[in-house]
Protein backbone atom coordinates (compact mmCIF):
# COMPACT_ATOMS: atom_id res chain seq x y z
CA UNK A 1 0.00 0.00 0.00
CA UNK A 2 2.93 2.40 1.21
CA UNK A 3 4.86 1.09 -1.88
CA UNK A 4 1.88 2.42 -4.04
CA UNK A 5 1.58 5.69 -2.95
CA UNK A 6 5.16 6.40 -2.45
CA UNK A 7 6.76 3.89 -4.68
CA UNK A 8 10.79 3.53 -3.46
CA UNK A 9 13.18 5.19 -5.28
CA UNK A 10 17.30 4.83 -5.71
CA UNK A 11 19.25 6.55 -2.60
CA UNK A 12 21.73 8.10 -4.87
CA UNK A 13 19.98 9.00 -8.39
CA UNK A 14 15.96 8.93 -7.87
CA UNK A 15 15.46 5.67 -10.08
CA UNK A 16 12.34 3.23 -9.09
CA UNK A 17 13.60 0.44 -7.40
CA UNK A 18 12.23 -3.03 -5.94
CA UNK A 19 12.54 -2.07 -2.34
CA UNK A 20 12.77 1.06 -0.07
CA UNK A 21 16.31 1.92 1.32
CA UNK A 22 18.28 0.45 -1.82
CA UNK A 23 20.13 1.61 -4.71
CA UNK A 24 19.60 1.04 -8.34
CA UNK A 25 21.68 -1.79 -10.38
CA UNK A 26 23.33 1.31 -12.24
CA UNK A 27 23.85 2.84 -8.99
CA UNK A 28 25.40 -0.09 -7.23
CA UNK A 29 27.45 -0.90 -10.35
CA UNK A 30 29.31 2.62 -10.03
CA UNK A 31 30.37 1.85 -6.51
CA UNK A 32 34.06 1.12 -5.90
CA UNK A 33 34.21 -0.94 -2.87
CA UNK A 34 37.46 -1.35 -1.32
CA UNK A 35 38.02 -4.89 -1.27
CA UNK A 36 41.57 -6.46 -1.00
CA UNK A 37 44.52 -5.23 -1.16
CA UNK A 38 44.24 -2.64 1.02
CA UNK A 39 46.70 -0.48 3.95
CA UNK A 40 45.43 -2.31 6.88
CA UNK A 41 46.10 0.49 9.25
CA UNK A 42 44.05 3.83 6.31
CA UNK A 43 41.98 1.58 3.93
CA UNK A 44 43.69 2.85 1.14
CA UNK A 45 43.08 0.62 -1.71
CA UNK A 46 46.75 -0.73 -3.38
CA UNK A 47 46.78 -1.15 -7.33
CA UNK A 48 48.38 -4.63 -6.60
CA UNK A 49 49.41 -7.21 -3.33
CA UNK A 50 52.90 -6.19 -4.43
CA UNK A 51 52.37 -2.49 -3.49
CA UNK A 52 51.39 -2.91 -0.01
CA UNK A 53 54.67 -4.94 0.74
CA UNK A 54 55.11 -8.23 3.20
CA UNK A 55 52.78 -6.05 6.18
CA UNK A 56 50.17 -4.34 3.44
CA UNK A 57 51.03 -0.61 5.11
CA UNK A 58 51.09 1.86 2.65
CA UNK A 59 54.04 4.35 2.83
CA UNK A 60 52.54 6.88 4.87
CA UNK A 61 51.40 4.97 7.63
CA UNK A 62 54.73 3.20 7.53
CA UNK A 63 56.41 5.93 7.97
CA UNK A 64 53.92 7.69 10.62
CA UNK A 65 51.69 4.98 12.14
CA UNK A 66 48.59 6.21 13.18
CA UNK A 67 47.30 5.47 17.04
CA UNK A 68 44.68 2.98 15.57
CA UNK A 69 45.05 -0.53 14.96
CA UNK A 70 43.20 -1.24 12.15
CA UNK A 71 41.63 0.61 9.68
CA UNK A 72 38.81 0.02 7.53
CA UNK A 73 36.86 1.77 4.80
CA UNK A 74 33.49 0.52 2.88
CA UNK A 75 34.04 2.35 -0.88
CA UNK A 76 36.00 4.81 -2.38
CA UNK A 77 34.89 8.39 -1.87
CA UNK A 78 34.16 9.49 -6.03
CA UNK A 79 30.86 10.26 -7.37
CA UNK A 80 28.62 7.60 -6.48
CA UNK A 81 29.33 7.49 -2.19
CA UNK A 82 29.30 11.56 -2.73
CA UNK A 83 25.33 11.61 -4.04
CA UNK A 84 24.61 9.40 -0.25
CA UNK A 85 26.95 11.32 1.96
CA UNK A 86 26.52 14.69 0.91
CA UNK A 87 22.36 14.29 1.52
CA UNK A 88 23.24 12.58 4.75
CA UNK A 89 25.29 15.18 6.36
CA UNK A 90 23.79 18.41 4.83
CA UNK A 91 20.06 17.36 3.82
CA UNK A 92 18.46 15.26 6.30
CA UNK A 93 18.94 12.24 3.95
CA UNK A 94 19.25 9.98 7.34
CA UNK A 95 17.91 6.65 5.59
CA UNK A 96 21.19 6.84 3.54
CA UNK A 97 22.94 6.10 6.73
CA UNK A 98 21.31 1.98 7.23
CA UNK A 99 22.65 1.81 3.90
CA UNK A 100 25.99 3.07 4.15
CA UNK A 101 26.05 0.58 7.51
CA UNK A 102 25.24 -2.22 5.79
CA UNK A 103 28.28 -1.79 3.52
CA UNK A 104 31.06 -0.72 6.17
CA UNK A 105 29.59 -3.70 8.52
CA UNK A 106 30.63 -5.79 5.47
CA UNK A 107 34.34 -4.32 5.35
CA UNK A 108 34.48 -4.43 9.10
CA UNK A 109 34.51 -8.19 8.35
CA UNK A 110 36.36 -9.87 11.27
CA UNK A 111 37.29 -6.56 13.01
CA UNK A 112 33.65 -6.45 14.93
CA UNK A 113 33.43 -8.75 18.43
CA UNK A 114 30.45 -9.41 20.55
CA UNK A 115 31.63 -6.55 23.28
CA UNK A 116 33.40 -4.39 20.50
CA UNK A 117 31.89 -0.34 21.13
CA UNK A 118 31.14 1.33 18.10
CA UNK A 119 31.58 5.48 19.31
CA UNK A 120 31.08 8.35 16.45
CA UNK A 121 32.98 11.02 15.50
CA UNK A 122 31.78 13.83 17.28
CA UNK A 123 30.26 17.13 16.19
CA UNK A 124 30.73 20.43 17.77
CA UNK A 125 27.32 21.24 20.14
CA UNK A 126 26.61 23.97 18.11
CA UNK A 127 26.87 22.15 14.82
CA UNK A 128 24.89 19.33 16.60
CA UNK A 129 22.09 22.27 17.11
CA UNK A 130 22.21 23.55 13.67
CA UNK A 131 22.14 19.88 11.88
CA UNK A 132 20.11 18.58 14.64
CA UNK A 133 21.84 15.25 14.24
CA UNK A 134 25.37 13.30 14.03
CA UNK A 135 25.95 11.77 10.71
CA UNK A 136 28.58 9.51 12.42
CA UNK A 137 26.53 9.19 15.19
CA UNK A 138 23.60 7.30 12.47
CA UNK A 139 26.77 4.96 11.24
CA UNK A 140 27.03 4.16 14.20
CA UNK A 141 23.88 3.31 15.47
CA UNK A 142 22.60 1.50 12.39
CA UNK A 143 26.35 -0.88 12.38
CA UNK A 144 25.22 -1.66 16.19
CA UNK A 145 21.63 -2.85 15.19
CA UNK A 146 23.55 -4.38 12.14
CA UNK A 147 26.41 -6.14 13.98
CA UNK A 148 25.18 -7.07 17.53
CA UNK A 149 27.91 -4.71 19.05
CA UNK A 150 27.25 -2.30 21.37
CA UNK A 151 27.53 1.65 20.83
CA UNK A 152 28.14 4.63 22.88
CA UNK A 153 26.98 7.53 20.74
CA UNK A 154 28.10 10.10 23.49
CA UNK A 155 31.49 8.53 23.96
CA UNK A 156 33.36 11.37 22.79
CA UNK A 157 32.93 15.04 22.71
CA UNK A 158 34.54 17.98 19.98
CA UNK A 159 35.79 20.47 23.02
CA UNK A 160 35.74 23.45 20.40
CA UNK A 161 34.33 24.31 17.07
CA UNK A 162 36.59 23.49 14.10
CA UNK A 163 36.42 25.19 11.11
CA UNK A 164 35.95 22.96 7.75
CA UNK A 165 38.18 20.55 7.01
CA UNK A 166 37.43 20.94 3.31
CA UNK A 167 40.37 22.17 1.19
CA UNK A 168 42.90 21.74 3.69
CA UNK A 169 45.97 19.74 3.74
CA UNK A 170 47.28 16.73 5.82
CA UNK A 171 49.42 19.11 8.27
CA UNK A 172 46.77 21.89 8.49
CA UNK A 173 44.28 19.23 9.14
CA UNK A 174 46.30 17.43 11.92
CA UNK A 175 46.53 20.92 13.67
CA UNK A 176 43.50 21.82 13.68
CA UNK A 177 42.67 18.56 15.16
CA UNK A 178 45.19 18.83 17.61
CA UNK A 179 43.39 19.09 21.56
CA UNK A 180 39.66 18.94 20.30
CA UNK A 181 38.61 15.72 21.04
CA UNK A 182 37.91 14.70 24.30
CA UNK A 183 36.37 11.16 26.29
CA UNK A 184 33.12 12.59 28.37
CA UNK A 185 33.80 11.74 31.91
CA UNK A 186 30.72 9.62 32.22
CA UNK A 187 31.67 7.43 29.78
CA UNK A 188 35.37 6.40 31.19
CA UNK A 189 33.88 3.23 32.87
CA UNK A 190 32.36 1.93 29.65
CA UNK A 191 35.46 3.02 27.66
CA UNK A 192 38.23 1.85 29.98
CA UNK A 193 39.70 -1.87 29.04
CA UNK A 194 37.23 -2.27 25.77
CA UNK A 195 37.68 -2.46 22.32
CA UNK A 196 36.32 0.66 20.27
CA UNK A 197 35.60 1.07 16.78
CA UNK A 198 35.21 5.08 16.14
CA UNK A 199 32.93 5.44 12.97
CA UNK A 200 33.04 8.53 10.68
CA UNK A 201 31.32 9.03 7.10
CA UNK A 202 34.73 10.01 5.63
CA UNK A 203 38.29 9.14 5.68
CA UNK A 204 40.92 11.83 4.24
CA UNK A 205 44.35 12.03 5.75
CA UNK A 206 42.65 10.21 9.19
CA UNK A 207 43.59 13.15 11.04
CA UNK A 208 39.99 13.30 12.83
CA UNK A 209 40.03 9.90 13.88
CA UNK A 210 43.68 9.90 14.96
CA UNK A 211 42.28 12.60 17.07
CA UNK A 212 39.39 10.38 18.21
CA UNK A 213 41.51 6.93 19.12
CA UNK A 214 44.36 9.05 20.53
CA UNK A 215 41.61 10.41 23.35
CA UNK A 216 40.15 7.15 23.75
CA UNK A 217 43.66 4.97 24.31
CA UNK A 218 44.40 7.88 26.90
CA UNK A 219 41.30 7.14 28.52
CA UNK A 220 42.40 3.37 28.66
CA UNK A 221 40.72 1.98 25.77
CA UNK A 222 42.32 -1.75 25.30
CA UNK A 223 42.39 -1.06 21.39
CA UNK A 224 40.61 0.88 19.17
CA UNK A 225 39.97 0.61 15.19
CA UNK A 226 38.11 3.16 12.50
CA UNK A 227 35.99 2.52 10.42
CA UNK A 228 34.70 4.85 7.99
CA UNK A 229 32.26 4.79 4.85
CA UNK A 230 34.23 6.17 2.46
CA UNK A 231 38.06 6.68 1.81
CA UNK A 232 38.64 9.56 0.06
CA UNK A 233 41.91 8.73 -2.14
CA UNK A 234 44.07 10.56 -5.02
CA UNK A 235 41.92 12.92 -6.91
CA UNK A 236 38.83 12.62 -4.96
CA UNK A 237 40.90 13.68 -1.70
CA UNK A 238 39.42 16.95 -1.43
CA UNK A 239 36.08 16.58 0.39
O1 LIG B 1 40.35 14.20 9.17
P1 LIG B 1 40.34 13.83 7.74
O2 LIG B 1 40.41 12.34 7.55
O3 LIG B 1 41.39 14.55 6.93
O4 LIG B 1 38.97 14.31 7.10
C1 LIG B 1 37.75 13.65 7.32
C2 LIG B 1 36.80 14.48 8.15
O5 LIG B 1 36.46 15.66 7.45
C3 LIG B 1 35.05 15.81 7.48
O6 LIG B 1 34.60 16.58 6.42
C4 LIG B 1 34.54 14.40 7.46
O7 LIG B 1 33.20 14.32 7.87
C5 LIG B 1 35.50 13.73 8.40
O8 LIG B 1 35.09 13.92 9.74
Amino acid sequence: MLDTLFPPHCLACGADVMQAGLLCATCVSQLHLITSPYCHRCALPFPSRAAGGATLTCTACAENPPPWREGRAAMVYDDLPRQLILPLKYADRTENATLLARYMAAAARGLVEKDSIFIPVPLHRVRLFTRRYNQAALLACALARQTGASVLPDGLERLRATPALKGQGRTRRQAIMQGVIGVRGHRLGDIAGRHVIVVDDVMTTGATLAACASSLLRAGAARVDVLAAARACGQHEQQ
